[in-house]
């Protein structure tokens, strides 16, 4: 049986600019008694870049099966374009693009037929602009001059990019996308992340999981951080940041007298690295470290406090490194 349409309260609500993803104590414990996520409360905003953050085994693939439908949670809930999953998955599904553990794709078809395999398994998909969408779609993610080669000769980048040119057959709302560099080289990272940006440049939001910082700060506006399937911290990428004290940076052909000058400011943390020290900036007026630098003898080059990371952030709020070992 179809569902009843998304009632007009439900879409004012979205489109006003409230959460694309919205979860609420969302939990997953599998049989085997592994407690995967843990009362989960997110929430996506419309328009955002979302990056779903946190090492290997954190349960990020675990919500975003809950996400799509695809496995039920234990406990709680969750709203996706707000409806309730997996309820009303036969609603939500089509407004939502997803490229989830890589994309299912013939080795023995040219990119452009498993395109168009893929268009034809839509009961929605009008076959007489099949070919058309299929073009555009391939035009999109800069793979018509390979459209005609064998998919398994494709390089893992050019796979992610078929995969992604699928879940773009149809003007989507949402895009979810599970680790979408993983595995890939410098180049193919640096495609997928300038794709993600272009498409939500379009308005779509994207919601990606990756257990790469660095990967976050470049193209998400906002990010959740989980461990152990609980959620750390959620909020825009500078908010994250911000919370949380940058380092001061002294360069210096001095390092030993900078250090040593530094500690007696009351600096913690103090590192040295070629010819930059880093500490943890004293709770003092940092012009008068400085002057106490200038009058040891310590020829400065550079002064100032470096922005923090969200690895900073990462550091700060669970005090652990970000591990990424599986
Ligand atoms: N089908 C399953 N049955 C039992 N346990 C599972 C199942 N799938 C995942 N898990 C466990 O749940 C936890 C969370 O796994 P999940 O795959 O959601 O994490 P993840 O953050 O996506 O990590 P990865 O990036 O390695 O996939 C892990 O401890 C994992 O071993």
């Amino acid at each position: 049986m179809d569902e009843p349409s998304a009632t007009e309260p439900e879409r004012d609500r979205e489109d006003a600019g409230e959460s694309v993803i919205a979860t609420r104590g969302l939990t997953k414990r599998y049989r085997g008694g592994q407690l995967a996520v843990d009362g989960l409360d997110l929430t996506v905003p419309a328009g955002s870049v979302f990056g779903f953050l946190g090492p290997n085994g954190s349960g990020k693939t675990t919500t975003i099966r809950m996400l799509m439908g695809l496995i039920e949670p234990t406990s709680g809930a969750a709203r996706v374009l707000g409806r309730p999953m997996p309820r009303s998955s036969r609603a939500v599904l089509p407004h939502v693009g997803a490229l989830i553990e890589g994309p299912a794709l013939y080795g023995f078809l040219c990119g452009r037929d498993n395109l168009l395999r893929y268009d034809a398994a839509d009961p929605t998909a009008d076959p007489r602009t099949r070919r058309a969408r299929v073009a555009t779609a391939l035009d999109r993610v800069g793979l018509t001059a390979a459209a005609g080669k064998k998919a398994k000769a494709y390089s893992l980048g050019m796979k992610q990019r078929l995969g992604l040119a699928a879940a773009l057959l149809q003007p989507r709302r949402l895009l979810v996308l599970d680790e979408p560099t993983n595995g890939l080289d410098p180049q193919g990272m640096r495609e997928i992340r300038s794709l993600v940006r272009e498409l939500a440049s379009d308005g779509t939001t994207v919601f990606l999981s990756s257990h790469l910082l660095d990967e976050i700060e470049q193209v998400c506006t906002h990010a959740a951080v989980m461990a152990q399937g609980r959620l750390i911290t959620q909020g825009s990428v500078a908010d994250l940041a911000a919370g949380v004290r940058g380092r001061l940076v002294v360069t210096t052909p001095d390092t030993g007298d900078a250090a040593r000058v530094l500690k007696e400011q009351g600096a913690a943390d103090v590192v040295v690295t070629d010819d930059r020290v880093t500490a943890e900036p004293p709770d003092r007026d940092l012009a008068e470290v400085n002057a106490a630098l200038v009058t040891a003898g310590v020829r400065v080059r550079g002064f100032g406090v470096e922005r923090a990371s969200l690895e900073d952030a990462f550091v700060a709020l669970t005090g652990e490194g970000f591990d990424v070992a599986g």
